[in-house]
């Protein structure tokens, strides 16, 4: 059984069925799925072997087809053996015939008679996930080390042939400036400008790594989406274990496409889980060579102790509670959440209006630990100081606080951040922010907040198509008008934030966990 939660003992202990998937109702009930087309690397740190731990470590399933057989290890590049031209066909037959890959990303294609083979394959295949934006290029041509892995012959047939298809093409300042011809980028300036030039090989997106730009503090990225540029900054790792990082990031953009995510929304999440997997595996030692590879697995394994690295499929089941709702069932807060998680929540919530803020951070901590011990991400309310008090793992902040691009200076790059979003404007100062997700509603009018107009399905499918990032629709959302929601079956509609329904109830573990049942039976979870 595929098990999509990041912290499989929530599943095994409570019993709940895997995390669900909001792959539209209306097709097949699929798990996400990405067919990586790339070489095999023997050391591990990139190609097929990086695309699979990416895929696994972001919750996506993974085939592969094998393009070529590399004999690599952190020193660099000792033999490529092509797989035969009809061998690469088969495979490519076998999986998209029967497995029906949500997204397909491609790594390295070492020949043209590879590359016509893969686009007729696709023609032939057509591969889509909500019906657009299926296949990622990253055109990988020399390794990091300076070995040639697909030669300059390759260049023309994967500029007419191979970019028109591609909804993002990946390339790094050095594959930029060989798909141009033109002289090496030195500057963002010029990372901006080959964007833009390649764009016009028909590609819809391309994605300029800067990871190897010379002078720069921070890692950027530069997106051109044929109308906008899109810069996505992080500070620069101080590791040599960055061997693999160009294909890593491909593989996780093509599995958050495969999840629904849009394109801007898709890098910035990927490039979050490569710039924590570098922080987090900076000192591991493994090999004698300066090209080493990292620790792809982190989340796996840190989910006990580290910070949770947002995944939009954490807003499926967001549980939002405070403490005054609590004592009226005589219960405590922390009780509240243990049991909300117990019931399915995979996100939770705490807000405090009325409590005193060393009591709060109290709480905080507490509710804190058994989330921690879950895997399931703990979001406060408003107060920013708290959440960096307790180090949780990040907020939730309304049109009246501060801003998301201020919450994000103080918060930093790796925690959680979601803006309460009623219009396409405001959700587009929360992308431009910094925020990780929106929260839009109120759905149906509700007595948790006042003065909070209700704007209907109709407002939230608005919200929805204008948001380039993840929603969770909140507002009196409850077991009987939930499905409603989740029916709009909107991509980057990724779940329902519930307040009352939860727990305003005797008992907030059955309430979740109906709840959870009847949100995976709209989206039709596959275990
Ligand atoms: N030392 C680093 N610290 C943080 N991010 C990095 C570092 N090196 C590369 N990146 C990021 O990793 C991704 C891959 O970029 P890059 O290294 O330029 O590609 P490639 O591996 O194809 O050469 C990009 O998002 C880039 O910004
Ligand atoms: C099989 C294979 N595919 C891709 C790369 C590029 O990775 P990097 O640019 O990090 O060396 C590689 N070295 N090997
Ligand atoms: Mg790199």
């Amino acid at each position: 059984m595929f098990c999509a939660s990041p912290n499989p003992l929530v599943s095994s202990m409570w019993n709940l069925k895997p995390r669900a998937l909001t792959i539209s109702s209306s097709m097949e009930p699929k798990i996400p799925h990405v067919l990586s087309v790339a070489g095999s690397d023997s050391g591990a740190g990139a190609g097929i072997q990086a695309d699979l731990k990416a895929c696994a470590a972001r919750g996506v399933y993974c085939s592969t087809v094998i393009t070529a057989v590399t004999a690599q290890n952190t020193v660099g590049v000792q033999g490529v053996n092509v797989v035969p031209l009809d061998f690469v066909e088969k495979q490519l037959k076998s999986v998209l015939s029967d497995m029906r890959p949500h997204v397909v990303k491609t790594g390295m294609l070492p020949s043209t008679e590879i590359i016509k083979i893969l686009c007729q394959s696709l023609r032939e295949f057509p591969v889509q996930v909500f019906m657009k934006e299926a296949l990622v290029v990253d055109p990988v041509m020399v390794s990091t080390s300076g070995d040639v892995l697909a030669g300059p012959s390759i260049l023309d047939s994967l500029r007419e042939e191979l970019l028109p298809m591609a909804d993002v093409v990946t390339p790094n300042i050095k594959e930029a400036s060989r798909l141009l011809g033109c002289a090496p980028l030195e500057t963002i300036a010029d990372m901006r400008s080959a964007a833009k030039s390649i764009h016009k090989f028909g590609p819809r997106n391309v994605l300029v790594k800067g990871g190897d730009l010379q002078h720069s503090s921070d890692a950027v990225d530069i997106l051109y989406d044929g109308k906008e540029f899109f810069e996505f900054r992080s500070s620069r790792v101080k590791t040599q274990n960055s061997h693999g990082t160009g294909c890593t990031l491909a593989a996780a953009i093509a599995a958050e496409l495969a999840k629904g995510s849009q394109v801007p929304s898709a890098v910035k999440v990927a490039k979050r889980y490569v710039e924590t997997a570098l922080e987090y595996s900076k000192d591991i030692l493994i090999g004698n060579g300066n090209q080493r590879p990292f620790d792809h697995l982190l989340k796996l394994k840190g989910s006990f102790c580290m910070p949770h690295l947002f995944d939009p499929q954490d807003l499926f089941l967001y549980a939002v509670t405070d403490s005054r709702m609590n004592k009226r069932w005589g219960r405590s807060m922390i009780d509240a959440v243990k049991a909300a998680i117990e019931g399915g929540a995979t996100i939770v919530q705490i807000r405090e209006k009325d409590v005193e803020t060393r009591n709060f951070l109290e709480t905080a901590k507490a509710c804190l630990e058994i989330c921690r011990s879950f895997g399931v991400p703990l979001l406060i309310n408003d107060r920013i100081d708290v959440a960096l008090a307790c180090d949780a793992d990040g907020v939730h902040i309304g049109q009246s606080d501060m801003p998301a691009s201020i919450a994000r200076a103080l918060l930093g790059p790796t925690k959680i951040i979601g803006v309460s979003c009623k219009t396409p404007e405001q959700a587009e100062q929360a992308f431009v922010g910094g925020a990780d997700y929106i929260g839009s509603g109120g759905v149906y009018p509700t007595n948790t907040k006042e003065n909070n107009p209700t704007i209907g399905l109709d407002g939230l499918r608005t919200a929805c198509l204008a948001s380039k990032l993840p929603v969770v629709a909140i507002g009196g959302i409850n077991a009987s008008n939930a499905h409603s929601v989740m029916k709009l079956g909107l991509p980057n509609l990724k779940g329902v934030a519930v307040v009352s329904a939860l727990f305003d109830r005797e008992s907030v573990s059955t309430e979740t966990r109906t709840l959870y049942e009847l949100l995976a039976e709209s989206t039709r979870v596959v275990s």
